[in-house]
């Protein structure tokens, strides 16, 4: 077995314990404890006058595997519990009679990042990713992190990285003073050597974290700075106990003795590991990093710089000024001069919309303007790198466009549609590099634009996926991976979501009151205030392809025409469901009613008036749930867990309930069917219950379209056998079969 620290005593007296690891150097109880025997065995020697511990392969650790929170854990006693927290970090490490620097190159995360805390000093490189981000997994830091990090940093600061997960680099770290010095990554463990010495010289300080009070304020200070975080953790996140729990330990820590608190904070770690929270939020983190999975690991994504976009319809301006912002340099190219020139327009106000709302500097804004041409022929082509196409829905202009690109531009340009209509196989058919050919979605309906669906075709090459997703990453948009399924992909569980919520109301439901009751539920945005913030145009133009295309299944809502006849547009016209002060504030407006009676009183059917919050939320989201298993077993999505992400970044669906499917899923199986069933029988088919969650609630195996196994096929040319066999089982369990 691979030894999981490795010890190096120099000449200087200076021994150095690297976690040894690969690839992050994950922690666990075997490399925790190996690191305690290596420290141990090195503080006993004559020849060692100080100790540095840092990570191989330039990484320090990446914390705890977090593979193995959630579910129950063994009963421990008290010293079970404290062994690594009180016995290893606190009694071994921070009380060495030798003085301990880390060294931190990479990611210092978590547990790894309590181990650096407790360290007398710490050097690290500008680049090196500092944080405790045990909150991101539903528990607390487990390692004396709510202790020693406010101590060092400050309460204010120390909550901010806690609360938000969020982390920082080397230099941040430094102004902080939770670094105490720079190196570069050549010279990290040479001045990491010198420091230590330097204590022992007592030409440097020997601070113990654990110990330090003049960062903290006073009691009064304290208290005031921790309640003010606790009324903010309440307010933003009502359903979760953890961030809570992680500020009653400072306080502890703070009020009583920071010892003491060690062994709260030890058996908080190990209850919360147990929760729901925790696991729905570790599948969440594992789902997440999946969606980029998907092509052979050892393809490098090809740069893509210059990005010519056609057509400038009303999503085009606003992906334009995007990719501007981000500093690629982009070509409009529309039929005629007129469009050009509206098309143009349009880009400027978008420019200056992200100006006026501080998105980007004055700089920023004439950058990107200088980046942009618009062109009305194919002549500057011939040295792009991506083309994205979205014209008017005109099967035959854009198979003419599609042969035009393959004349003009260089033969590895990737050929990307817009077109939510046609399949990709159309309107490459004239073409002999459907290899090149992919779908781009830039996600317009949320406000964000959080994610990128990437249509991927049976013939298009692994090369060119790779570089597509590169080119997601790069736009710092999460990529999500569909089949060519005509736009009906993560749009329409986002769609179904927002018609549903347009029934309640149709329905006789308080607009409100559905808003209020899905932020109790934990979505970051009510589904009207999402409405408007995206634009109803925008909306409808989305809504619309999908009510043409699939009237059974989804709902043409009735209040639309009503508001846009009132140019009620949502916040560009300062009025849409909410009315908004010149701020930008939303406020409730009494007026709205007039229009939501005229909708209801449109409605035939029951009315509906006394739901609770839970009712209005079941009703909601159970049909956006079922769409999503229609989606899922369409084979358009490649796992349940790729529309889990994507709840989470195009709805706000809490990520603490880890997604829709993962959350819907784990009612019993006859409970969403049979809601649903009684709610189509009284409100209509938009609620009918789909084949897949049907057959669940009959607790047989639903049926695998051929859609799926042809996704599967496409897979197998693509996937190391490992990754395949994964995949192909996590597949095969969604329905059942294992
Ligand atoms: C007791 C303590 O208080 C509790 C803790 O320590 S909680 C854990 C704290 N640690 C973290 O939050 C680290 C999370 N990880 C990261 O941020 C990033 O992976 C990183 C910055 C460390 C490295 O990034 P990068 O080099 O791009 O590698 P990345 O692709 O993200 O990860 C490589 C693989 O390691 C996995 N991985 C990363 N960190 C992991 C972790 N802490 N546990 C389990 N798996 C992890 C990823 O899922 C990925 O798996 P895959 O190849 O099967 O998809």
């Amino acid at each position: 077995m691979l030894a999981k620290t490795a010890v190096d005593v120099g000449s200087d007296g200076v021994a150095v314990v690297s976690i040894n690891n690969p690839p992050l150097n994950l922690l666990s109880l075997d490399v925790m404890i190996s690191i305690k025997e290596s420290i141990e065995g090195v503080l006993s020697r004559d020849d060692v006058k100080a100790i540095v511990i840092t990570g191989t392969n330039r990484k320090f650790s990446g914390g705890f595997d977090v593979t193995v929170f959630g579910g129950k854990q063994e009963k421990k006693t008290k010293e079970e519990l404290g062994f690594l927290s009180i016995n290893f970090i606190t009694d071994t490490l921070e009380a060495a009679k030798k003085p301990i620097i880390a060294a931190i190159d990479g990611p210092a995360l978590g547990g790894a990042m309590e181990i650096v805390l407790a360290c007398h000093a710490r050097i690290s490189t500008s680049s090196a990713i500092l944080g405790l981000t045990e909150l991101q997994y539903g528990v607390v830091p487990g390692l004396g992190g709510t202790q020693r990090l406010p101590r060092l940093v400050g309460l204010p600061k120390a909550l901010e990285m806690m609360l938000m997960s969020k982390r920082v680099d080397g230099k941040e770290g430094q102004f902080l003073s939770l670094v105490d010095a720079i190196a570069p990554a050549d010279k990290l463990l040479e001045v990491a050597r010198r420091w230590a010495l330097d204590i022992v010289e007592h030409t440097k300080p020997w601070v113990i974290s654990l110990y330090k009070t003049d960062k903290l304020g006073t009691l009064e200070e304290a208290r005031a700075i921790l309640n003010s975080a606790r009324m903010e953790v309440r307010r933003r996140n009502p359903n979760v106990e953890h961030p809570l729990v992680c500020i009653d330990l400072i306080e502890r820590g703070i009020v009583s003795d920071p010892r003491d608190a060690l062994w709260t904070e030890t058996i908080a770690f190990h209850e919360l590991r147990q929760s729901s929270t925790c696991k729905s939020l570790v599948h969440f983190f594992f789902a997440r990093g999946q969606t980029t999975k998907i092509s052979k690991m050892n393809l490098l994504p090809r740069n893509i710089d210059k990005v010519a976009v056609i057509g400038g319809g009303l999503m085009s301006s606003e992906i334009v000024a995007l990719l501007l912002l981000k500093n690629y340099q982009v070509i409009l190219k529309e039929q005629n001069r007129e469009h050009l020139l509206e098309d143009l327009n349009k880009i400027r106000k978008n420019l200056y919309t992200h100006f006026k709302y501080g998105k980007t500097t004055q700089q920023g804004l004439e950058k990107a303007l200088t980046l942009l041409k618009g062109v009305l022929d194919y002549d500057s082509f011939e040295d792009v790198d991506l083309v994205i196409e979205a014209e008017c829905e005109t099967l035959s202009i854009k198979q003419d466009t599609f042969t035009d690109l393959e004349k003009h531009c260089p033969p590895n340009c990737i050929f990307a549609s817009s077109s939510s209509t046609f399949s990709l196989g159309l309107i490459g058919e004239r073409t002999k590099c459907q290899d090149r050919i992919v779908g781009i979605d830039f996600f317009c309906l949320s406000p964000a634009m959080p994610l990128m669906e990437i249509v991927r075709t049976e013939r298009v090459s692994s090369q060119a996926m790779a570089d597509v997703l590169g080119f997601a990453r790069k736009f710092r948009t999460t990529p999500i991976v569909v089949s060519d399924c005509n736009g009906q992909g993560v749009n329409s569980m986002v769609v179904t979501y927002l018609h549903a919520s347009m029934l309640l109301a149709e329905l006789g439901v308080d607009v409100y009151l559905i808003d209020q009751a899905l932020k109790s539920f934990g979505m970051d945005l009510g589904p009207f205030r999402m409405i408007d913030m995206v634009g109803l145009k925008v909306f409808t133009e989305i809504s619309r392809i999908l009510v043409d295309r699939l009237p059974d299944r989804f709902y043409k809502p009735k209040l639309i025409p009503i508001l846009q006849n009132a140019n009620r547009e949502g916040e560009t016209t300062c009025k849409g469901f909410y009315k908004y002060d010149e701020c930008g504030k939303a406020i409730l407006d009494p007026e709205l009613r007039k229009y939501t009676i005229k909708a209801t009183s449109a409605n035939s059917e029951e009315q509906l008036t006394k739901l609770s919050d839970t009712e209005i939320a079941e009703m909601i989201l159970f049909p956006a749930y079922n769409e999503a298993c229609r989606v899922i077993s369409e084979g358009v999505v490649m796992r349940p867990s790729d529309l889990d992400v994507a709840s989470a970044l195009a709805m706000g669906f809490p990520t603490y309930r880890g997604g829709i499917h993962y959350w819907a899923n784990k009612f019993e199986s006859g409970y969403v069917y049979s809601k649903l069933k009684n709610w189509s029988g009284a409100y209509g088919g938009f609620f009918e219950p789909c084949e897949y969650i049907t057959e669940r609630s009959r607790g047989s195996t639903p049926v695998v379209s051929i859609h799926t196994f042809k996704l599967i096929v496409i897979c197998m040319e693509q996937y190391t056998i490992g990754t395949f066999l994964q995949l192909s089982l996590s597949t095969l369990a969604l329905f059942g079969s294992v």
